[in-house]
């Protein structure tokens, strides 16, 4: 008996059985699956990609019905693809939530503000609100004038300690108490590698998790995208046609992380399911107990009852405190002064003491006044 050929319902030409997606045995195969590469049609794409999602949130129970999510919108494709897919799965299975777009604005000239319009887009695009928080109002700084006083180099230590908490602060603000960002599965095989090369312990057992609260925050961190491989999410966001901002940051990634990304890249080539693989190991990994300090008491200060302050004379930092708030600035902290206002602080010692936008009050003008004033800048 001779084999006849499906038709492709969407092309309604017949198809060779080598062609068949094989999923539905049905469509012409367009895609090579970069997890699996399974030969699937574009529908059977859409399918897997957002159920692999749906199944994550459901088996993880990250939402509940009521529940305020902000999602961090870069405008990039891993946050605007997130954004659409937590609508479409919203909408779909009936999660119950509110999702609200929440951006941050670093200050990068050429980079963030082009960004920030594409965020703008896809408010309008998903009709979902949209909060903008900026490291000038938070900060008085943007990260143009930190990376003129710390260089590129160090721009991203700088970058992610300011973002996490102005998402923090943002979302704070809007009374939200989860964010959602479109970290993804390479993201996150990076970051244990990364932690096993450093030996850096307490971070590697944290890499994996799904969602991360954090000392003194009530904020909760999660990742959807956890298992979703960034070639995929961009193939869905082409396919899908969605507005998103591809340029890449003007402050190339440090260089320890650009290393372990390329690293693993060259191993995804080889085999595609390392990044999964590696994201098992570190779901998988038992840690050795850590070492009992040498005296830890529970202290209830009339002040905050829920201190709970370590009291070894080595090491006199507070492990654990909630409701704490950083002395000055105020925000929420597990430790007397915050991360961003120590960083802060570095930075304010090497403010420019002449500002150069006030240069104009000079009675002089032109290349002459701009370097006296440049000469009498301290850094
Ligand atoms: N400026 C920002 N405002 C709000 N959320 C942000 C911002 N920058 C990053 N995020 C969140 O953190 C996630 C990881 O950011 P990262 O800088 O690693 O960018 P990325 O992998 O290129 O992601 P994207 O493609 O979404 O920009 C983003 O997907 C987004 O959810």
């Amino acid at each position: 008996m001779s084999y006849t050929p499906p038709t492709d319902p969407t092309n309604k030409q017949p198809v060779k059985l080598s062609q068949l997606c094989e999923i539905c045995h049905s469509r012409k195969a367009i895609i090579r699956r970069p997890k699996n590469l399974q030969k699937i049609c574009k529908l059977c794409f859409y399918h897997v990609f957002e159920t692999e999602i749906h199944n994550t949130i459901v088996s993880t129970k990250l939402f509940y019905p009521g529940e305020t999510v902000a999602v961090g919108a870069s405008g990039g494709k891993d946050s605007t693809v997130l954004a659409y897919i937590m609508k479409l799965l919203n909408e779909r299975h009936h999660y119950g939530i509110n999702i609200v777009l929440l951006s941050v604005d670093e200050g990068i000239v050429g980079y963030r503000d082009d960004s920030l319009a594409t965020v703008k887009r896809n408010q309008k695009q998903y009709n979902l609100p949209l909060e903008i928080v900026s490291y000038k109002e938070l900060y008085n700084w943007t990260m143009d004038e930190i990376v003129e006083i710390v260089g590129i180099r160090n721009s991203c230590t700088y970058c992610g300690v300011l973002r996490r908490q102005a998402l923090d602060r943002g979302a704070n603000k809007l009374g939200i108490k989860h964010v959602v960002t479109g970290h993804n599965a390479d993201d996150m095989a990076e970051t244990v590698l990364m932690n096993i090369l450093r030996g850096d312990v307490a971070r590697l057992e944290k890499s994996t998790a799904i969602l991360t609260e954090s000392n003194g925050s009530p904020i909760k961190r999660s990742k959807p995208f956890k298992y979703m491989y960034q070639k995929e999410i961009v193939l869905y966001a082409h396919y899908k046609k969605l507005d998103y901002f591809s340029t890449e940051c003007t402050y190339a990634p440090e260089a320890f992380r650009g290393t372990a990304r390329e690293y693993m890249k060259n191993l995804e080539a080889i085999r595609p399911s390392c990044i999964i693989d590696i994201i098992h190991s570190g779901e998988n990994l038992v840690l050795k107990p850590k070492q009992a300090k040498k005296k830890t008491t529970v202290k209830k200060s009339t002040a905050n009852k829920n201190k709970i302050q370590n009291e070894n004379t080595e090491d006199n930092k507070q492990v654990f405190v909630d409701g704490n708030r950083c002395e000055r600035c105020g925000y929420l902290s597990s430790n007397k002064i915050c991360k961003a206002c120590i960083l802060l602080e570095g930075l304010e010692m090497n403010r420019p003491k002449v500002n150069v936008s006030n240069a104009h009050e000079d009675s002089e003008d032109g290349a002459a006044k701009n370097l006296r004033t440049l000469e009498r800048l301290h850094f």
